[in-house]
């Protein structure tokens, strides 16, 4: 997808860094990172250790990893840990002028930045580097006034830092005003389709999990204007998905109908562990999609290890713990792939959430229908009968009922010929108004 790749050789040699407290972790998800990134990896360098405070790694390993940058003559040093600025500036002392260090935290938002292709995301992008940034320029301040073995704090700072951390500062506040009005278009957005009864079901999960393949598998036309742009218009109908992190930055919305009601669900961007609250929240407004939804569809990929789903379980919980307002729902994807017992161990993971966790193959087409079955029964659901002259007025707000919700049952045998009894179902408030427009027919 992205033209400016397509020379292999024109990829960024980079070297990956990294330091755990654990043996178990490895290095598999920071490859992918990397290579979503653009990168070329040509080393790897792991160390277990708890995390020093003047490298990230022991002074030893960090004075190998600077070797092993001026032998490889990579200028690019990809480290999964975050790095405080002090770390990055003794890293940079230590290894060959030139050489960037970029912490994972970095290195997502640069392939954010690079994905961002709607206002929105742009913006939410922006946001993230300002308050990626304003740390940094604070710690760089102080560097250099120790440099230059000044005695002033950071309230001491000079005019001119002083300025730099207040535009900063200003640029933040502006960047989240701008962004607080999109929010509120999205909000009166989401009133209007839930008064025209639509009910809006949401795609969250892990990175590469499957949202983007399981929409268009549910799907049942393109996307519905005015709710985010595709990021390439001719991607809208080639519907693609690739194995690479953060395919989906822009919100995408497509209607899906099932027994009768009328769902818009929204594919959203994934979630990676360790994400930083700063990262998440600028993401708020994508994010508002899972947020306010009336059932969020937690997509897991079943045909990862079972230690790695449960800790991409764990990350999805974070983020959307206490922010939902809506019913959650796990869907074990990718079951094509997998061992029943695999299956098995996939569905216990997410037990929590649901009992009887539905399977799903988002690319065979598997287990879709029982998938749509569970979003039936989780969205708000009220039901009504009335007993209404039968009339021209009658046809009308038979109309409305089948445009607003499910028209279970229309009875004209009952009693009174010139009588018809309605069954209705749908979102509580279109029932509510479907009753209050039917007492006035009588
Ligand atoms: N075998 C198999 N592969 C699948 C299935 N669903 C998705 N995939 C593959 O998994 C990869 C990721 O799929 P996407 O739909 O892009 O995943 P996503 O969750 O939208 O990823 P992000 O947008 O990056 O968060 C692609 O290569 C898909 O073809 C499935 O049911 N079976
Ligand atoms: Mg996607």
């Amino acid at each position: 997808m992205t033209q400016s790749r397509n020379s292999r050789d024109a990829r960024q040699p980079a070297l990956l860094a990294a330091r755990y407290d654990d043996r178990t972790e490895t290095t598999d998800e920071l490859a992918a990172l990397a290579e979503t990134a653009g990168y070329r990896v040509v080393d790897e360098l792991t160390q277990t250790r708890p995390e020093d405070s003047s490298y990230q790694f022991g002074r030893g390993k960090a004075e190998e990893l600077a070797r092993r940058v001026a032998e490889s003559g990579v200028e690019t040093v990809l480290v999964d840990n975050p790095l405080s600025p002090q770390q990055v500036y003794n890293l940079e002392a230590l290894a060959p002028d030139g050489t960037r260090f970029v912490d994972r935290h970095r290195l997502v938002l640069d392939i954010f930045a690079e994905r961002a292709a709607t206002k929105e995301a742009k913006l939410q992008v922006c946001l993230a580097e300002l308050r990626y940034e304003l740390p940094r320029v604070r710690q760089e301040i102080r560097l250099e006034t120790e440099a230059a073995n000044e005695r002033r704090t950071v309230e001491g700072m000079n005019e001119k830092e002083h300025r730099r951390v207040l535009d900063l500062r200003e640029r933040i506040q502006r960047v989240e005003a701008e962004l607080d009005a999109l929010g509120s278009v999205g909000e009166s957005r989401r009133d209007r389709h839930r008064e025209a009864g639509r009910d809006l079901v949401a795609l969250a999960g892990y990175t590469n999990a499957g949202k983007s393949t399981l929409l268009r598998r549910l799907a049942d036309d393109l996307d519905v204007a005015g709710e985010g742009e595709p990021v390439h218009p001719d991607e809208a109908t080639t519907a693609r998905a690739a194995d690479r992190l953060f395919e989906t930055l822009d919100t995408t919305t497509r209607r899906v109908s099932t027994e009768g009601r009328q769902l818009l669900v929204t594919d959203t961007v994934g979630f990676i562990r360790d994400l930083p609250p700063w990262l998440v929240d600028a993401f708020e407004s994508t994010l508002s999609a899972a947020y306010h939804a009336d059932v969020v569809l937690l997509v897991v990929d079943a045909s990862d290890p079972p230690a790695e789903i449960e800790s991409k379980v764990d990350t999805c919980r974070e983020v959307l713990d206490g922010r939902t307002d809506g019913t959650i729902v796990p869907v074990v994807n990718k079951v094509d792939r997998c061992s029943a017992d695999e299956v098995e161990a996939a569905r216990a993971a997410v037990a929590e959430f649901d009992a009887d966790p539905v399977a799903v193959s988002a690319t065979e087409g598997t287990g879709t229908d029982d998938l749509l079955a569970r979003v039936g029964s989780a969205i708000p659901t009220a039901e009504a009968t009335v007993d209404v002259p039968n009339t021209g007025e009658t046809q009308a707000l038979l109309a409305w009922a089948h445009d607003h919700g499910t028209v279970a049952d229309v009875d004209y045998s009952r009693g009174d010929a010139e009588r018809v009894t309605v069954h209705f179902e749908g979102r509580p408030g279109v029932v509510e108004r479907f009753l209050s427009k039917a007492e006035t027919l009588d």
